[in-house]
């Protein structure tokens, strides 16, 4: 009987190889590599202004790297300030993001604003809208189906969300990681990053 071939490691679904950044004629960091594979939920960490927001802009496609390559697949990427249009209401803002994301028009809201508790706000613009509101409204986006394995690259999603808001974010996270997703967050909460943490924190040093 021939020897069962080791199984082949799992691809990452997303991967950073040697990545250097710059800006403003300073260094933020070198040598960066980092590998998301489907199951991770991680916490990007680190001081003000050491670079966390330029590399998942980066990771994403946003930015350029000085230095280095990223190999990316399907990826949703949240920042801080949310890019809700203010004349929209909730449920249009999030038809908006369906048709960005390639969903039918006839793709149903319901789940996703039920998930993110925001039923009773679904028929008021964005405009008249609390900050934390507004930041559940942007997480709904990703409460819609995507293809499996796609990596969430979130700035701050824990920002101005209250109780509920935190423990409705937590449950998206760890669905998403269990359901093969990958996710990298960054966050000053450490209480709340600490409960979604699955995988090895990345922390950037100033
Ligand atoms: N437009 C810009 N021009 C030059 N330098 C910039 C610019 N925007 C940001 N920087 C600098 O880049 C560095 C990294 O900024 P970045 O926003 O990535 O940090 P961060 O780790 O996400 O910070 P925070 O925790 O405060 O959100 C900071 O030192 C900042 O001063």
């Amino acid at each position: 009987m021939s020897p069962t071939p080791p199984s082949a490691p799992e691809a990452a679904l997303l991967e950073a190889a040697d990545l250097c950044a710059e800006r403003g004629g300073r260094r933020l960091w070198r040598g960066l590599n980092l590998q998301l594979h489907a199951g991770d939920c991680r916490w990007l960490r680190g001081a003000n202004g050491c670079g966390k927001t330029t590399l998942l802009r980066t990771l994403a496609g946003l930015r350029a790297p000085s230095a280095g390559r990223v190999t990316r697949g399907t990826l949703r990427y949240l920042g801080h300030a949310q890019a809700l249009s203010a004349e929209l209401s909730v449920s249009e803002s999030l038809r908006f993001s369906a048709s960005l994301q390639g969903l039918s028009a006839s793709e149903p809201l319901r789940p996703a604003l039920e998930r993110l508790g925001l039923l009773r706000e679904a028929a008021r613009p964005v405009r008249q809208l609390s900050q934390g509101q507004r930041r559940r409204a942007a997480l709904a986006a990703l409460a819609l189906p995507q293809p499996a394995g796609t990596v969430w690259l979130l700035d701050e999603p824990f920002d101005a969300l209250d109780d509920d808001g935190v423990r409705r974010l937590q449950g998206l996270l760890d669905a998403h990681a269990r359901s093969g997703g990958a996710v990298l967050f960054t966050s000053h909460q450490e209480a709340a990053a600490l409960v979604v943490c699955r995988g090895d924190e990345l922390r950037l040093s100033a």
